[in-house]
């Protein structure tokens, strides 16, 4: 579904992504974790147009991306739920969403507010709350929320566990296991590898801007070696 191959992205002289290659095939969830600086948001961004690679080949549904504005990768059907949640704290929960709504590239199964609010009972009774009055693990619903109200095929996640209690996190495991159940195909970026290890069907591990090692999540915990060199676990 998602394939990168040799990916390099840069931010002026520094050269980050140093030829990063993976993929993600399709109703399957892979996460990428790492250390800080490691280059993890840059992957999501170089996918998601927001920081273009200078070399290397995204492809999404078999057709190339790098290098396509991000609204146009958005409108194939990539859905972002940013780092920091981004969402706007001066509208209502239901504007937040609302205004986020566009309808499936292919009419295929279409996320509304109905939907959203089964998946999220909380939102509905935060509907007319402001964003900024949200908790942490709130605004963190409202993100994905509005990531599905794109009504995208693929969910790029950068660390939606950030900052937020152990009971929440959970939640927000079951929420991916669902999104998955549901046909999309997910990438996920975490530091929290009890998350990444409950959710993902592929783990890789990334350091100076390259893949230095993958595996299942069964394998990763039992490689303490490895946690502790790559993860400082
Ligand atoms: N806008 C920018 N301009 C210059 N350098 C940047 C910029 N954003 C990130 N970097 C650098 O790129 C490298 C990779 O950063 P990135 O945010 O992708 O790492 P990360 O693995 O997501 O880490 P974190 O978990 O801290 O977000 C770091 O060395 C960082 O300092």
């Amino acid at each position: 579904m998602l394939e990168l191959e040799d990916v390099h992205t840069y931010y002026g002289t520094s050269h980050i992504l140093q030829g990063l290659s993976f993929s993600v095939p399709e109703r399957k969830c892979v996460a990428l974790l790492g250390r800080n600086g490691a280059g993890k948001t840059t992957a999501i961004h170089s996918i998601a147009g927001l920081t273009p690679p200078r070399r290397g080949s995204i492809r999404f549904m078999e057709r190339e991306i790098a290098g396509l504005r991000p609204h146009k990768i958005a409108r194939l059907g990539v859905g972002l739920v940013p780092q920091g949640r981004r969402i706007f704290p001066s509208l209502t929960v239901e504007e937040n969403l609302i205004i986020t709504n566009r309808q499936s590239p292919d009419g295929a199964e279409n996320w509304d507010l109905t939907k959203v609010y089964e998946l999220f009972p909380a939102l509905r009774e935060r509907a007319s709350n402001m964003g900024n009055e949200l908790s942490g693990g709130e605004q963190q619903m409202l993100a994905i929320a509005r990531a599905l109200m794109t009504n995208p095929r693929f969910l790029l996640m950068d660390e939606p566990s950030e900052g937020l209690a152990p009971v929440i996190i959970e939640r927000i495991g079951d929420v991916v296991l669902r999104l998955k159940e549901a046909g999309l195909s997910i990438l996920v970026v975490e530091q929290n590898v009890s998350l990444a290890c409950s959710v993902a069907d592929e783990i890789l591990i990334m350091n100076k801007g390259r893949i230095v090692w993958r595996g299942s999540p069964k394998e990763l915990l039992a490689d303490e070696p490895v946690q502790h060199k790559y993860l400082g676990v």
